[in-house]
């Protein structure tokens, strides 16, 4: 992973903003005192919370394994189908097409995607087309829903959303989603965002579950992603309000914003740069898998978090970024999981 991660990009809830830290309580104070009396947020309140997350950070490498082992250990999934792509019953014949399409070259290819229906450009940079069909949706859902109420240990997938599965802690990457983003969206990403993108060869995959009731999630504050290309699918539920609206790029952001309502089974997809957040849901759920894709040709001369060359620091396969350098700093090693054989990322 890039050393940023444990020193960028924190989101402190009660400010309702991301902030760098790096565990330096005093020289964090001089920087943002004035920020937050504005904010009117408690300075301790900010840094308790900055503290909890830096040391989640240090940890959840190792942690992350752990929860590995004991999922293989003692779960025993319902649906055992649903781990490995089948590519008629689980892919919409406008996913198989679109990629089909895609791999002959030529640029009417595009547009007959759009006439046939099966690829629509919502705004330049933003594509949305079929993927999954309800019956894998169903499935997936089920078994998502059995893993949570088996009460085996999971974690928040991202700073922001507390709800939500980290797909690779399932086992969810081999069989489904190593041929689903190798094969497929590989394809249509190099395609759709090429100024983006060389060939996908990693990603981070996990689900965000919004509800209006209850304690659940409620909406997601304005980031980018780590990732070159984010595909975002519809997995389920019905609900209003809490769409995903998209502002530009951050590095250029120019409007006007763009909101994506999703049908299910269908997916957004957008350079991991685009600034995006999601609105406050009022009513019902919404289920999505989100697949933060990878470009090691791209992320290997500019980490999309720090907008720097990376400083690779070696950590396991469950919390790789997707780089394929060496690492700058042995010392720096993060939990590195000795019996895997990444050592770069
Ligand atoms: O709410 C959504 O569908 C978007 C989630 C998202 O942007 C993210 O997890 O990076
Ligand atoms: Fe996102």
């Amino acid at each position: 992973m890039c050393q940023c991660r444990t020193t960028q990009n924190y989101f402190v809830r009660s400010a309702e903003k991301h902030f760098s830290y790096t565990g330096d309580d005093a020289s964090f104070l001089e920087e943002h005192r004035q920020e937050l009396q504005d904010l009117g947020v408690s300075e301790e309140e900010v840094l308790k919370d900055l503290r909890r997350q830096r040391q989640e950070r240090l940890k959840a490498p190792e942690e992350s394994l752990q929860r590995v082992q004991r999922i293989q250990n003692e779960y025993t999934p319902l649906r055992p189908e649903v781990y490995k792509l089948d590519e008629l019953s689980y892919l919409q014949d406008g996913f198989r097409q679109l990629v089909a399409e895609m791999r002959k070259p030529g640029a009417k290819v595009i547009s007959g995607a759009k006439e046939r229906k099966i690829l629509e450009e919502v705004r330049p940079g933003i594509w949305t087309f079929p993927v999954f069909t309800e019956a894998f949706c169903d499935q997936l859902e089920c078994e998502l829903r059995n893993f949570h109420d088996s009460g085996l240990p999971r974690t928040a997938p991202n700073t922001m959303n507390r709800f939500g599965i980290i797909m690779s802690e399932l086992g969810f990457c081999e069989h489904l989603l190593d041929p689903l983003v190798f094969e497929y969206v590989n394809v249509v990403a190099t395609r759709l965002l090429p100024a983006f993108c060389e060939c996908l060869d990693s990603y981070r995959a996990f689900t965000v579950l919004y509800e209006a009731e209850r304690d659940g999630d409620k909406e997601l504050a304005m980031h980018y992603d780590n990732a070159e290309v984010t595909l975002n699918i519809n997995i389920g539920g019905t609900w209003d309000g809490g769409n995903v609206v998209y502002y530009g790029l951050a590095t250029s952001a120019e409007g006007p914003p763009m909101e994506a309502t999703l049908r299910r089974g269908w997916g957004v997809l957008h350079a991991g740069l685009e600034l995006h957040r999601a609105t406050p849901i009022s009513q019902g759920r919404r289920h999505n898998l989100i697949l933060w894709c990878r470009s090691s040709g791209v992320r290997n001369d500019l980490c999309p978090m720090c907008f720097k060359q990376p400083i690779v620091v070696p950590t396991n396969r469950y919390y790789h970024e997707g780089f394929t350098v060496p690492p700058c700093d042995q010392s720096s090693s993060i939990s590195r999981d000795m019996s895997t054989d990444d050592l770069y990322d």
